[in-house]
């Protein structure tokens, strides 16, 4: 049965207001990781590494001094948050998720609480403002990431074993406090916060604090939307509290994988976040192991679209600003798809329709309206589709070219086939079901 909590998730269910609406309807958005670490992008004295080039101040050889002293070579000459803007709307991305500051601590805007920012840097200005006023002018909401976790920060800690680290991580929460409505105040367009470094016992420990300074957030900007990564409840829980309900906004636990059935999201809001690499956040000089592809990466929109989330794709721009040439190759594939087939993606959901081999579902929020995004063509040409009970499909047609029609083929009392023609189909394509929902004999509605 149900335990008390006084920090504890403070929902049940979805959000309904506009604003989570809004991001509900986002469908693809477009990560950014920069900052210091794009500088040694993976290597050091000339020694390519493995590990996430994001983290390589956390490797062991590593000087963590040079790599801190990094601010004083940052002087991105490449860098236009114009261009990246006009990037992302090519790709079709909605929104973009853009580090604030990583777990390095170096802050890409001139905070106040902290020398280790932009403004200590030669390049001085505010890096943080350049991207939210270039994405703001092309309609892309902008949501900040924040590393809790600050390995440059004096009185950061792993965790409280003494009077001392509490004294000492007093300060930092003071400090976190500091920056987040510094952020929220220097940049009031944002539209949330994605929070990362939250998974130390020294924050986790702290669920009222936590609690009390999201609440704090909420009431400085109503609407913000917040995932589920920020706090833990008073009993260590995060993500899910201790009576399973979902901490904050939407769940932030796709990270770099998607879920495989709707049963895994609970009937929540998510987000799925992922790597054009295996696993590179930061820019890498040397991409190693398999890069996805194009067709790839708008196989997982499509799927995260069906089951519910927005799929987040991670662009990790070089030490001078630039993007690299494999990065903008995908989002002009990405988005040459998108242009065509972007009505399947935007404001759509879960459809309520069982999983065919064939690709998937999604469903146009608050209509009728179904799509079809066809990734792998049967040798028989023959699309399944099973509808929700007595579901009428009244029309089939390309999304692309609405005078190729279908006519549905009955083979059982919710069953159909479309027959696609013979061809090749060089790219996935999206098929429209104009559909009433299903009447009983007796007249009564599903
Ligand atoms: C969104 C992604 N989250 C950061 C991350 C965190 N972790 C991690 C690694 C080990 C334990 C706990 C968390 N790995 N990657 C990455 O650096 C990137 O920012």
């Amino acid at each position: 049965e149900k335990v008390t909590l006084l920090h504890g998730s403070h929902r049940t269910g979805k959000r309904t207001d506009a604003a989570m609406e809004k991001w509900r309807g986002h469908g693809l958005g477009q990560f950014i990781h920069w900052g210091l670490y794009a500088i040694p992008g993976g290597a050091w004295n000339g020694k390519q590494y493995n590990g996430a080039a994001e983290w390589i101040r956390s490797w062991n050889g590593i000087p963590k001094s040079t790599y801190d002293s990094l601010n004083y070579s940052f002087n991105p000459t490449a860098f236009d948050a114009k261009s990246w803007a006009k990037t992302a709307k090519q790709m079709g991305a909605k929104y973009v998720t853009f580090t604030t500051k990583h777990h390095d601590g170096f802050c890409l805007w001139p905070s106040k609480y902290t020398k280790y920012t932009v403004a200590n840097s030669p390049y001085k200005k505010d890096i943080v403002k350049a991207v939210v006023d270039a994405y703001d002018q092309e309609g892309i909401d902008v949501i900040l990431y924040f590393s809790v976790m600050d390995w440059n920060h004096p009185d950061w800690r792993y965790d409280i074993k003494s009077k001392e680290d509490s004294i000492a991580f007093e300060r930092f929460k003071k400090f976190t406090r500091n920056q987040l409505i510094e952020l929220l105040t220097n940049y009031p367009t944002v539209k949330g916060l994605w929070f990362d470094g939250t998974w130390d016992t020294s924050w986790v420990k702290q669920a009222a604090f936590a609690d009390e300074l999201e609440t704090e957030m909420r009431k400085l900007r109503p609407g913000l939307i917040i995932g589920s990564r920020f706090r833990a409840d008073e009993n260590g829980k995060r993500h899910f509290d201790s009576n399973g309900v979902l901490m904050g906004d939407y769940e932030q636990g796709w990270e770099r994988k998607i879920p495989s059935r709707i049963e895994d999201v609970h009937g929540n809001d998510w987000d799925c976040v992922m790597t054009v690499p295996e696993n590179q956040w930061g820019y890498n000089a040397a991409w190693n192991g398999h890069i996805k592809t194009g067709l790839e990466l708008i196989e997982m929109t499509a799927r995260c679209v069906s089951l519910g989330g927005n799929f987040v794709l991670n662009f990790g721009p070089k030490g001078d600003g630039s993007i690299r040439q494999e990065e903008l190759k995908l989002a002009a594939e990405i988005g040459d798809w998108m242009k065509i087939n972007q009505q399947a993606i935007y404001n759509c959901g879960y459809a309520g329709y069982d999983k065919q081999d064939w690709g998937y579902f999604s469903k146009k929020t608050g209509t009728d309206k179904i799509y079809m995004l066809v990734f792998n063509v049967p040798v028989s040409g023959a699309l399944r589709i099973k509808t929700p009970a007595k579901t009428v499909i009244k029309k089939a047609s390309l999304l692309a070219d609405a005078t190729e029609t279908f006519t549905p083929e009955q083979i059982s009392g919710d069953e159909y086939f479309l027959h696609l023609k013979k061809g090749t189909h060089p790219q996935p394509f999206v098929i429209v079901l104009e559909t009433a929902p299903g009447q009983q004999s007796n007249g009564v509605k599903y």
